[in-house]
């Protein structure tokens, strides 16, 4: 399975959300098993052996890795959801993206106080969403442990923004 470019299975599509926009496509990853296995094996790989209570992750893209490496790393999972979503009570915090503006809610009782939190997306770009669930992480008073993606914008640096957390991520741009 090494001989998987991971980069091979990512479509670029131009001007979408929004014109300018070079948005990196990853359901051609997704819909083969073995190179999506492939970037959850080389996710847990990087991870394993490292003190890590619980993976907290964005809706909706970031569950797409956060569930099966939870699994694979044998933690928790913690959904941040799109207002309104989550039943119980939550932490509401809001952020920009590349492309505008959202906000996001985490349960309060999704991570305790002192718990080590690896934080999961699918894509690194401006940093504002996986800076947004860092703050809040580190509000509760838990720390966050790293923040690992599959495609990072090296262009954007959005890894600037969450510093000094280490961001890990498969492919570069
Ligand atoms: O580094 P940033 O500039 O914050 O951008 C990265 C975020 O943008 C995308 O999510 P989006 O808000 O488009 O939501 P989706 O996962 O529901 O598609 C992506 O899945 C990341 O969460
Ligand atoms: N260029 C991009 N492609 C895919 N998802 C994104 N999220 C933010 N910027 C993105």
């Amino acid at each position: 399975m090494n001989s998987i470019q991971l980069q091979d299975y990512i479509r670029d599509i131009p001007d979408f959300p929004k014109p300018g926009i070079l948005f990196k496509d990853i359901t051609p990853l997704l819909a083969d098993s073995a190179a999506f296995e492939a970037a959850i094996d080389q996710m847990a790989a990087h991870y394993e052996g490292k003190q890590i209570d619980v993976i907290v992750a964005a809706e909706a893209r970031g569950f797409i890795f956060a569930a099966p490496l939870a699994l694979k790393l044998g933690v928790g999972f913690v959904p941040v959801r799109k207002p309104g979503k989550l039943p119980f009570s939550t932490h509401s915090f809001s952020y920009e993206l590349e492309y505008g503006t959202d906000t996001l809610e985490m349960h309060i009782d999704g991570v305790a106080e002192g718990q080590n939190v690896l934080l999961v997306d699918d894509l690194l770009a401006t940093g504002g969403t996986i800076k947004a669930c860092a703050n809040l992480v580190e509000k509760i008073g838990a720390t966050v442990t790293g923040c690992c993606f599959l495609i990072e914008l090296k262009f954007l640096d959005g890894a600037a923004k969450v510093a000094p957390h280490e961001c890990f991520s498969l492919i570069e741009y």
